[in-house]
């Protein structure tokens, strides 16, 4: 019988699902994808690709929210007669989610009450992201009652982040009782990036040392030394580090109260499960790329940029600016002993104009990009861009954070299954 292994990475506009077969003992293999977007701004959008059918940008009239669209998917799943070994919701022996504020948890664990009242708790920290996932997570206990629900934590791979750069200079007690710390996010991308370009080097990840750069609708640095995370740019929440496509990133924190007197009022978006302030509001969901150009698609920024878009161009080079910020602070972080630079997330995989801007400001460290490269990277989930003969590497990174949950459910399911 196949084993099935759901992966489900809930947005806080879409729901992204792929179904593997872990019944072999190498790599889960990849059945089907399904994704529904636009979820912020209906009519919703569903994509379907499994074998040879095809299905991009169709229209759903009636599905709302995360748990409409996990019903709509698993729906579509069961019913898709070329999709043999998932006839029924009772054939999903795991189903993997991807939590972004997993607070402590430095590993996978199995959700049960207690794990799911704990990360309720989480919510108010990561508030784009963890309630959304928590709605699936209560969607596949009703519906799916065999499956084993998995909690993958985006901040569990930077559990390795050295004291002095997870600390916050403000009063420790408070800091300790509160849990205020730097927690990083994107990690089980960071996972797939340094697992795959390892490979890729043919070093073992232990003496792997990258500057990856996870760039998404949410977007973030990250310092790799042999393996690990040692730093990275998000925080105590997502909205620390570099701005994002609704998101502000770095700000003076008193600026916020300069900017509005209702910082500290709850915000009208909140929910019975979920409080948001004001504050919060305005800079994780309206700031970021949308204010600035009327747009969070950066491709269109870079193009509107290059004909001479003053907004666009602004937000190009705001970028370029954090960005090296980070590549230079890493850089001294990992004391120049660097293996590669590592472009990932859409705009990182599909940025050409993006990558040039970084990399010729990267030069006088030694990273030289190869221009025909960079235009077209081609094929490969790591695919490499850098000049011949230039000191450090240059990567792009086709990462998968639905792999990466299935990869390591695969590897661990039994241990996973009793980790209740
Ligand atoms: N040609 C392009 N150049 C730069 N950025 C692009 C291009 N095409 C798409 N993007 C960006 O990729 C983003 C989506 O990245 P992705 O990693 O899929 O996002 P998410 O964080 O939602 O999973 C889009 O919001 C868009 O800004
Ligand atoms: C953590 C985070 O910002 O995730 P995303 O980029 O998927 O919004
Ligand atoms: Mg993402």
């Amino acid at each position: 019988m196949p084993r099935i292994i759901l992966a489900i990475n809930a947005g806080s506009s879409s729901v992204k699902v792929s179904v593997y077969d872990a019944s072999a003992s190498e790599e889960p293999k990849e059945l089907a994808g399904i994704q529904v977007s636009g979820l912020t701004a209906p009519p919703a959008t569903l994509k379907y690709d499994r074998g040879d059918e095809h299905i991009k940008s169709q229209e759903l009239q009636d599905v709302k929210g995360q748990e409409g669209a996990f019903d709509y998917i698993l729906k579509h799943l069961t019913e898709d007669s070329g999709l043999d070994a998932l006839n029924h919701p009772d054939d999903i022996e795991f189903a993997c989610h991807r939590i972004v504020h997993g607070g402590n948890y430095d590993k996978p664990v199995r959700i049960d009450r207690d794990t799911y009242h704990h990360l309720e708790k989480l919510s108010d920290l990561a508030p784009l992201h963890n309630a959304g996932a928590l709605t699936i997570v209560k969607a596949v206990h009703d519906k799916c009652p065999k499956a084993s629900n998995i909690a993958f934590f985006d901040s569990a791979f930077h559990a390795t982040i050295s004291v002095p750069a997870r600390t916050y200079a403000i009063d420790q007690t408070i800091a300790t009782r509160n849990g205020l710390r730097k927690y990083g996010f994107h990690g089980l991308s960071y996972a797939f990036i340094t697992r795959s370009v390892a490979a890729q080097l043919a070093k073992p990840t232990s003496q792997t040392n990258i500057i990856a750069l996870h760039l998404g609708s949410g977007a973030s640095a990250c310092c790799i030394q042999n393996g690990e995370s040692e730093d990275t740019s998000m925080g105590l929440t997502p909205l620390a580090g570099l701005p994002g496509a609704t998101r502000s990133g770095d700000v003076d924190p008193s600026l916020i109260f300069h900017f509005t007197h209702d910082a500290g009022k709850l915000s009208p978006s909140s929910t019975k499960d979920m409080s948001i302030t004001t504050a919060e509001e305005i800079l994780n969901k309206k700031s970021g790329w949308q204010v600035l150009t009327g747009t969070t698609d950066f491709g269109v920024i870079s193009s509107k940029a290059a004909q001479g878009d003053e907004k666009c161009k602004l937000a190009f080079d705001i970028l370029v600016d954090r960005l090296i910020g980070f590549v230079g602070s890493y850089y001294l972080k990992l004391g120049g002993d660097v293996d590669a630079l590592v472009f990932a997330g859409g705009m990182g995989e599909k940025g050409a104009a993006l990558r040039r801007a970084v990399v010729e400001k990267a030069r006088c460290l030694g990273f030289e990009l190869d221009e025909g490269k960079n235009e077209k990277p081609g094929e490969g989930v790591v695919v490499s861009i850098g000049k011949e003969g230039s000191r450090h590497g240059i990567l792009v990174c086709a990462t998968d954070e639905q792999v990466e949950m299935a990869t390591q459910c695969a590897r661990d399911a039994e241990q996973l299954k009793g980790s209740e």
